[in-house]
């Protein structure tokens, strides 16, 4: 398929059909030990590094989903919440996965390639499984929020640099730098797509030291066993 010229409204994704296949894409190991904690080594599940950032994503995305035969494919690791969407230690479930710096900056601001004519740079997550996950996390004693989750290939460091991505993006619920690569690569096989994120920061002033990984990799794994039940 020719990504250039593919819009929208010509896409043709396959529904969820419980019990396919499911391929889940990290970035670092940690991440992949994480979710495979989770889902106890369940054989329909693949799990794999795919390396930090939306290409190594969507490049080894596009590189399993050309070998093996896939119902679904999320993104998964841990990422940065909007402050006051996301606290640390929750959830986010991605409702759209958005190329948030794909753009041009002029002088009147950001215009993203959909403003152009070149996009998609926001690409839906699968609804009907968004739902039954948001239900089922809470369930499990996970909090979770659904909204857009932005993919960036910088990781936000400044208030104003926050306050701009939230501004282009209402409603932009968490930030990591994977999700649109992966995206893109299952919408080209007309795979149906979600993002988790484990918020292990929040987006804003960098401050390393208030980087809560470990308790975001024990979420994700939490939420590895919520997926191994409901998918
Ligand atoms: O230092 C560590 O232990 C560590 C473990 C895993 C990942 C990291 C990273 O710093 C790489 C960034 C990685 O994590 C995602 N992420 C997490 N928070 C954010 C954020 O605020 N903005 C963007 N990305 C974020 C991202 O998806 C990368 O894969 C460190």
């Amino acid at each position: 398929m020719n990504l250039v010229n593919s819009k929208t409204p010509d896409m043709i994704t396959q529904k969820w059909q419980p019990g396919a296949r499911v391929l889940v894409m990290t970035a670092v190991p940690v991440e992949r030990e994480a979710v495979f904690r989770g889902l106890r080594g369940d054989q329909r599940f693949d799990i794999l590094v795919a390396g930090v950032g939306p290409v190594a994503a969507a490049v080894n995305t596009a590189k399993a989903l050309a070998t093996t035969g896939y119902g679904l494919v999320v993104s998964a690791g841990i990422g940065g919440g909007f402050p006051g969407q996301a606290e640390l230690g929750s959830l986010v479930v991605a409702s759209e996965i958005v190329a948030a710096d794909l753009g041009v900056e002029t002088p009147e601001g950001f215009n993203s390639m959909d403003e152009l004519g070149f996009g998609p740079t926001r690409i839906q997550a699968d609804a009907g499984l968004v739902n039954l996950l948001t239900e089922a996390l809470p369930a499990a004693g996970l909090p979770v929020k659904t909204g857009p989750v932005l993919t960036v290939s910088t990781v936000t460091g400044t208030a104003d640099s926050a306050a701009k991505l939230a501004a282009r993006v209402p409603g932009a619920t968490a930030e990591a730098m994977e999700g649109y690569g992966v995206a893109l690569a299952a919408r080209d096989r007309g795979v149906p797509v979600l993002e988790l994120r484990a918020i292990s920061n929040l987006v804003g002033p960098r401050d390393r030291a208030a980087w809560r990984v470990k308790e975001a990799l024990d979420v994700l794994e939490a939420a590895g066993s919520v997926l191994l039940e409901v998918l």
